[in-house]
């Protein structure tokens, strides 16, 4: 899938029913199912103490399904060791087959408090919670009470609780990663297999730290439906690695093109980035009137018009990438440059309203390529609405990279990037310090520097939307997640 990052550090995840699969395929095996739910308890139960070594009361919120059968495991063996335990049972109907076992087991225990009032948890003096409210068998819209029961853990955890989620923050649906209302979990304890919802959208954003207990389930070796990306692997793949005997030969060539009249800056910021992601030269092809502002800036580019010269005349070589989008506009102007980028050839990267000229023209791109559109610029692509978009991340990038035959980094808090044989890797921590104009401008120049240095556009897609994730976090820390200028994550690339 990826030829130079090793499997180690990607992070294999699934959907629903593949774990459904595997826990059948064990209960068939081992004869019975609630071994597996004492699994899990004490793998969860291992955890807590790992991460609270001096437990003395454990608040534990629990459902009426096995999500809250597992909390319930967990209450009991707190109580063996002596802790102090109250449960606040949040079940709306009585239990049945192992969570109806789990129950019987935590309630035997006289000295486990069971409360039916959720309101109660804040007066807790446990700072320790279990949230066993909801799992992998949660259908959105949630209910007034679990809603309730939701709010007032991250009520706790807001004065400080430490708060461990059992297989999923309660209220995430695992498929999409969406969560309109979700616990907010400070380590989560999935169990079988990474689910894909931990690592998109409100899912990525809740789960603080992810680990993943596989309860001796059988493994089907079923193929994975993405990865995710640990970013640890990055200290061996930077934007481009600086050779001591090299010249500027070495690092390829990039070409800008962009920027209409009151966009300049767009252009001018995604040459900035493929020059300062290590790229060996540099052309910035825009508005006339904005080449002095480029020279100033950045006198290593070389920047001319589309008036003064044809664009296939910067490229330097068959292997210069092209990256066209950034500020390039819906005008006249911005169409011609369309046309004269569909008459070169060569890896090209594709942003921003080059997005919209190619669902305009509608063609596959037919040239070694990476499309970088956002949920919004993606719908119009796949003319659907940006929620059906959302619904499903991974489809829709799938879809897009099929239909224009290239690679997709469909962008967001973490963000899917995707080639055409169905391979899927998702990467990144939540930076909001990029929900800023110019995030995307400067990924569109770092993703043609690693074009041109890695030359396969998947490889380089997952490395550069990595570096531009994680360079926004450390530049975020130092500068302020307020104030930080996209642009400024290029003072972080290494
Ligand atoms: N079996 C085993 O040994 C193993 C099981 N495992 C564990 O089981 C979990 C899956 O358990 P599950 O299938 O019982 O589903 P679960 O997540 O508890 O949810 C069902 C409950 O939620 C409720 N509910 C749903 N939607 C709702 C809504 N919108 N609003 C309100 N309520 C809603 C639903 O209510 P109902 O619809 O029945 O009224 C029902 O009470 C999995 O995540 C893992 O933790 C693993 O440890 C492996 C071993
Ligand atoms: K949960």
């Amino acid at each position: 899938m990826l030829t130079r990052i090793p499997e180690r550090y990607l992070v294999p995840l699934y959907r629903v029913e593949d774990v459904r699969r595997r826990e059948q395929a064990s209960f068939a095996q081992e004869g019975e199912s609630y071994a597996m739910m004492h699994r899990a308890g004490e793998a969860l139960y291992r955890h807590i103490l790992h991460h609270n070594a001096s437990l003395k009361h454990l608040s534990v919120v629990v459902g009426g399904g096995n999500n809250g059968g597992d909390g319930l495991v967990v209450a009991a063996l707190a109580a063996q060791d002596g802790i102090e335990v109250t449960v606040y049972d949040c079940s709306s109907k009585p239990r049945t087959g192992d969570a109806e076992y789990a129950e019987k087991v935590a309630f035997g225990y006289d000295t486990i408090q069971i409360t039916r009032n959720i309101e109660a948890l804040n007066q807790d003096p446990g700072q320790v919670v279990v949230d066993g409210l909801l799992g992998i068998g949660f259908h959105p819209p949630i209910s007034e009470d679990l809603a309730n029961a939701i709010a007032a853990i991250n009520q706790k955890r807001a004065q400080g609780a430490w708060v461990v989620s059992v297989d999923c923050p309660s209220g995430l649906d695992v498929e999409t990663g969406r969560g309109a209302l979700l616990v907010e979990a400070d380590l989560v304890v999935t169990f079988i297999a990474d689910k894909l919802g931990h690592y998109l959208l409100d899912g990525a954003v809740a789960c603080h730290q992810i680990v993943m207990e596989s309860l001796q389930a059988v493994d089907l070796l079923n193929r994975p439906t993405a990865y995710f990306l640990t970013p640890a692997v990055l200290e061996n793949y930077p934007p481009c690695l600086r050779l001591p005997n090299s010249h500027k030969g070495t690092y390829g060539h990039v070409t800008v093109l962009g920027g209409d009249l009151g966009f300049g800056g767009a252009a001018i910021m995604a040459s900035e980035a493929a020059a300062k992601s290590g790229v060996g030269t540099v052309t910035l092809m825009t508005q006339s009137r904005h080449l002095s502002a480029s020279l100033m800036r950045n006198p290593n580019v070389m920047c001319v018009s589309p008036e003064d010269i044809g664009l296939g005349d910067t490229l330097r070589s068959s292997e210069s990438v092209l990256v066209i989008g950034p500020g390039l506009g819906r005008t006249e102007w911005s169409e011609r440059n369309w046309q004269a980028f569909l008459a070169t050839e060569g890896p090209a990267v594709v942003d921003a309203d080059a997005l919209y000229w190619l669902g305009v023209y509608g063609q596959p791109m037919g040239r070694p390529a990476v499309l970088t559109p956002h949920p919004g610029e993606a719908a119009r692509l796949l003319q659907c609405s940006t929620a059906d978009i959302l619904e499903d991340l991974v489809g829709s990038a799938q879809q897009i990279a099929t239909r224009f035959q290239s690679v997709v980094i469909l962008k967001g808090a973490t963000s899917v990037v995707v080639n055409q044989n169905g391979d899927v890797v998702i990467l990144g921590q939540p930076c909001p310090a990029l929900a800023k104009g110019g995030s995307g401008d400067v990924l569109s120049g770092m993703v043609g520097a690693c074009l041109a240095y890695y030359h396969e556009p998947f490889e380089a897609a997952v490395i550069a939307a990595a570096w531009h994730n994680m360079a926004a976090n450390k530049a975020s820390l130092v500068i302020g997640q307020i104030s930080m200028q996209p642009y400024q994550l290029l003072d972080y690339l290494e």
